[in-house]
């Protein structure tokens, strides 16, 4: 890691995380969108967690109290969803267990405006989204064109720290160069590769991911740095032998897997950064 401050951002790096969750592989439970489904599971498996897609409301609830962490993603979003998100919930809290929300695509309807807003009161550990839907949950104008972001990391970031007061959650936005807050600290992580946005879904899963680190975490803010400079460091591996989104995309997958805890401390590139603009 290139930032010699981090140490006091920080209570346990990346590698310290990932450690733990290959030792312990924790069971995420994914309440996520039909585009994402295969995807994120195969992302976990190869992180080195145990991904479940369970989220019928017969058994969410029941399900969550035995997952490590709570994984909550509106892309395919309809009525029978948020009544299983509801009760999976209530399970998560119930035991104890972190919840993370992606709100794909929140900017672009009523139906997602009203179910992500409900979502957000129900306090979430983590909230990680492009720029453009933090953007929107912040009360800002989103030039977002359904789930595809468009605004820049950069213009995003005051909307980001409010956000992250106001409800209480660490705060990711995503982009080229990553940012995230708990409202007191934040840092801004670089990688990754311009595949990544041509190859659906992997937003989705990296919140996926967010909930592994999460599982066994001291603190979300750390786990939140984790999952992101693990994709930073395999999207940037698996740049440098691919021609195109589609040889990048079985790259990347192995680049998850083949990293090793000491390799994603040494070329993670994070940088603390004030969270109260000076
Ligand atoms: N232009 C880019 N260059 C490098 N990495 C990127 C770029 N755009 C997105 N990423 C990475 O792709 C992953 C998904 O982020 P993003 O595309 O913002 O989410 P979403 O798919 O929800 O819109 C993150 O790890 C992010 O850092
Ligand atoms: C294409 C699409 N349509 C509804 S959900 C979804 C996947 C979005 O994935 P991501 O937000 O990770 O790009
Ligand atoms: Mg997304």
């Amino acid at each position: 890691m290139t930032d010699r401050s981090l140490p006091v951002v920080l209570c346990q790096t990346p590698a310290t995380l990932l450690r733990t969750l290959r030792a312990e592989p924790p069971l995420v439970q994914c309440i996520t969108n039909y585009v994402a489904m295969n995807i994120a599971a195969n992302v976990l498996l190869a992180a080195g967690a145990s991904p479940a897609m369970v989220w019928d409301a017969e058994e969410a609830g029941d399900f969550a109290a035995i997952a490590g962490a709570l994984t909550v993603n509106i892309g395919t979003l309809s009525g029978p969803f948020v009544d299983g998100m509801r009760a999976a919930i209530r399970g998560a809290e119930g035991a104890g267990r972190p919840w993370v929300l992606d709100p794909v695509a929140c900017q672009a309807t009523a139906l997602r405006r009203r179910v992500t807003a409900e979502l957000v009161a129900l306090e979430p550990t983590i909230i990680r989204g492009n720029a453009s839907e933090i953007r929107a949950l912040a009360g800002e104008a989103s030039r977002g064109q359904g789930v595809d972001g468009r605004d820049s990391v950069t213009v995003a970031e005051d909307g980001a720290r409010r956000l992250a007061v106001d409800s209480g959650a660490v705060v990711a936005v995503t982009g080229e160069v990553d940012y995230v807050t708990d409202g007191r600290r934040a840092v801004r992580i670089e990688g990754g590769s311009p595949f990544m946005p041509m190859n659906t879904a992997l937003g989705c899963s990296l919140t996926c991911l967010c909930g592994a680190y999460a599982a066994s975490a001291e603190e979300a803010f750390d786990a939140t740095v984790g999952a992101l400079a693990h994709f930073a460091v395999a999207g940037r591996r698996a740049h440098a032998g691919a021609t195109g989104p589609g040889s990048f995309a079985p790259r990347f997958l192995d680049a998850l897997h083949a990293v090793t805890p000491e390799e994603l401390d040494a070329e993670a590139v994070i940088h603390a950064t004030r969270a109260v603009p000076a």
